[in-house]
């Protein structure tokens, strides 16, 4: 690929842009409103110039409620040899292509499942789709050079491409990104009239459960619009377990021995079903999860404490395999939780201790 037009400059369209930039690749930038893509092209994603004729490809990367609008208007001038767009839902998109009477044969909805809470081309960076899924959904009558093209950008941006079904597809993130989302955001708005005094309680664990709960609504209503079938049915059951586990709680009040029995089995069953479905979340790099031990290392806020740790890390011969840091509340100090293989946690734990880290037990 020589050329490439990305329409849609916001975090997504300036991440890819940023990435074949950064290959060589000579990328156009375009966006209904012209200073997003004069800002991408600041930011080093490409030239905001209309290229002279037809590119390679052209990436759209606008909200999904725009996306099958902009393919059609480039389709229809002949913009590119292949024609792609990255829009959360890939179903909608298509069959409003296929109504227009349009020829599918250059085209591929395909969907990055990399994101950020942010928006916007100053929130992407070129390394955004690193290690991550990037879902192709070609059908027998895609054009191979389109799906070449395709590949090469996943390439490109150091994704891993997996090829489904327009639909599976649909069902599969309303099920691990759409209906995840609503809960977190359900779980966020408990919290809004909440007491301070409770609010200050926060740990890790509101923490993990809230963070995408801060992402752009109107981006979000655009995704949930085109997949509302798929994430209702998830939240059905959802509600279901919701009920069981309210009835469970409930019995546990009751003064009665049996009952509290009872309640106290739901609850045991829906947390044994939730770690049952905890441990099929992919680890790093998609590969199998894999069970790490946490070395856990008291730290100050201060400068370059996370290096010292590293570097001490590499002295004891330990790969660190994740990292997480959770902060004290109301002190300049906080907890690094390093995940390493269960063998190496002990030499870890020596090693750190030796240079003088204190390690909670
Ligand atoms: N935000 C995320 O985490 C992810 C988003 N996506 C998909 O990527 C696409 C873009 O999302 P973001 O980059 O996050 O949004 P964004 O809000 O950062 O950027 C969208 C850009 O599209 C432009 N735009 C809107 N209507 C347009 C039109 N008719 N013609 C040309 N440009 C138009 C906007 O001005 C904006 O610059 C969406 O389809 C979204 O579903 C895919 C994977 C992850
Ligand atoms: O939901 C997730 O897993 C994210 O991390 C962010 C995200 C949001 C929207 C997408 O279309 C893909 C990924």
């Amino acid at each position: 690929m020589r050329t490439a037009l990305v329409i849609g400059t916001g975090l997504i369209g300036t991440s890819a842009a940023l990435a074949l930039s950064g290959r060589g690749v000579v990328v156009h930038l375009a966006d209904h409103d012209p200073e997003q893509a004069r800002t991408a092209a600041a930011l080093g994603a490409g030239t905001d110039e209309t290229p002279d004729g037809p590119v390679d490809l052209v990436i759209v990367a606008a909200p999904p409620a725009h996306v099958a609008d902009v393919l059609a208007d480039a389709m229809r001038r002949g913009a590119a040899r292949g024609y792609i767009d990255v829009a959360s839902v890939k179903g909608g998109p298509r069959r409003e292509l296929q109504e227009r009477g349009l020829d599918l044969t250059p085209y591929i909805g395909t969907h990055p499942m990399s994101g950020r809470e942010r928006s916007g081309p100053l929130a992407a960076t070129g390394d955004l789709f690193e290690g991550r899924p990037w879902v192709l959904t070609p059908t027998g009558d895609t054009d191979t050079e389109v799906l070449n093209l395709a590949l090469e950008l996943v390439s490109h941006c150091r994704a891993v491409p997996v090829v489904m079904d327009a639909d599976a597809h649909d069902r599969a993130v309303a099920l691990v990104s759409h209906m995840p989302h609503l809960v977190s955001s359900m779980v966020a708005a408990r919290l809004e009239h909440a007491e301070e005094a409770a609010v200050r309680l926060c740990g890790q664990g509101i923490r993990d459960v809230t963070r995408i709960a801060a992402s752009d609504p109107r981006m979000w209503i655009d995704i949930l619009s085109a997949n509302p079938g798929p994430v209702a049915d998830l939240l059905t059951d959802f509600a279901a377990d919701l009920e069981e586990t309210v009835r469970a709680l409930r019995a546990l009040q009751s003064s009665d021995e049996d009952e509290r029995r009872e309640g106290s089995t739901g609850i045991a069953d829906v947390l044994r079903r939730g770690n049952a479905g905890q441990v099929r979340v992919p680890g790093k790099h998609g590969s199998a999860p894999r069970a790490y031990e946490s070395v856990t290392v008291f730290i100050d806020d201060q400068p370059g404490q996370l290096a010292r740790i590293f570097a001490d890390a590499e002295r004891a011969g330990v790969n660190i395999e994740d990292v997480r840091i959770e902060h004290a509340t109301g002190q300049q100090a906080g907890l690094v939780q390093l995940a390493v293989d269960p063998k190496a946690a002990p030499v870890l734990t020596a090693g750190l201790r030796e240079r003088g880290w204190a390690i909670r037990q």
